[in-house]
């Protein structure tokens, strides 16, 4: 996240760490979203090349035990039928992991909650993307997790000439545009939205301009989950 400031601990309860098993010892690489007590929702283009991972629930920083984390291993990793990782510009950027075990719920694990589907957000609708990714472009990733306040640009918006133009399609949520940003390592996490006065996860982090994460007219662009519930729930 370039911007934005660190989140209040375990204040995005459904938010995870996605880790991988490298040289002995576990990596952060992506986010994601606890949607079930044994599912978790992240990005496909962070499950696409074989690891063994790990989900952590509870966590804030990656650097410390807080005594609130949970390490959950993964059974099986569904990704998108439609997912080609040569094209993010198709969309389909959405994939389940089982856990082994189920999460233990309690004040910094809660399952987020998921959009009707088909509910697209009005333009400006606020929005917090959150995430441990790059502070800057090309900077290094946040020891604790970050909030960055990135209101929807709705599709007529996105998809101008200046901004994302035909890049960007309507089964993506563009958001922010301006000096904040998601950046790498904020992968498949979610774009947490408020609707009625709560927060409902309507994206999965997705992709960043590669002129530089907070790029002016190059929004953030994240799966809309509101695209894929008949999916999800068909998994699930
Ligand atoms: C795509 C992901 C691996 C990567 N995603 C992220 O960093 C994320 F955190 F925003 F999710 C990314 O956007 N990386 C930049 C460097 C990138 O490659 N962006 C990119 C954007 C659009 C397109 C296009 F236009 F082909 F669709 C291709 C690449």
């Amino acid at each position: 996240v370039v911007g934005g400031e660190v989140a209040r601990p375990n204040s995005w309860p459904w938010q995870i760490s996605l880790q991988y098993l490298s040289g002995g010892s576990y990596h952060h690489t992506c986010g994601g979203t606890l949607i079930k007590n044994n599912w978790v929702m992240t990005a496909a283009h962070c499950v696409d090349t074989s690891r063994t991972w790990r989900v952590v629930l509870g966590e804030h920083n990656l650097n410390s035990n807080e005594g609130r984390e949970q390490y959950m291993s993964v059974s099986t990793v569904h990704i998108h039928p439609n997912w080609n990782r040569n094209s993010v510009a198709s969309g389909y950027d959405i994939a389940l992991l089982r856990l082994s075990s189920s999460a233990s719920l309690n004040s910094y694990v809660q399952l987020a909650s998921l959009p009707p589907s088909g509910q697209v957000l009005p333009h400006n609708n606020p929005c917090y993307i959150t995430g441990w990714g790059r502070t800057s472009t090309g900077g290094s990733l946040s020891a604790q997790l970050k909030q960055a306040y990135l209101p929807v640009v709705d599709h007529s918006n996105c998809s101008r000439s200046d901004w994302w133009g035909s890049t960007v399609k309507t089964t993506m949520v563009c958001a922010g545009g301006g000096s904040d940003s998601g950046c790498n390592g904020d992968s498949g996490g979610p774009l947490n939205c408020q609707v009625s006065g709560k927060y409902v996860v309507h994206g999965v982090t997705s992709f960043v301009s590669s002129l530089g994460c907070n790029t002016t007219k190059k929004p953030t662009v994240f799966t809309r989950v509101s695209a894929y519930i008949s999916w999800i729930n068909g998994i699930i």
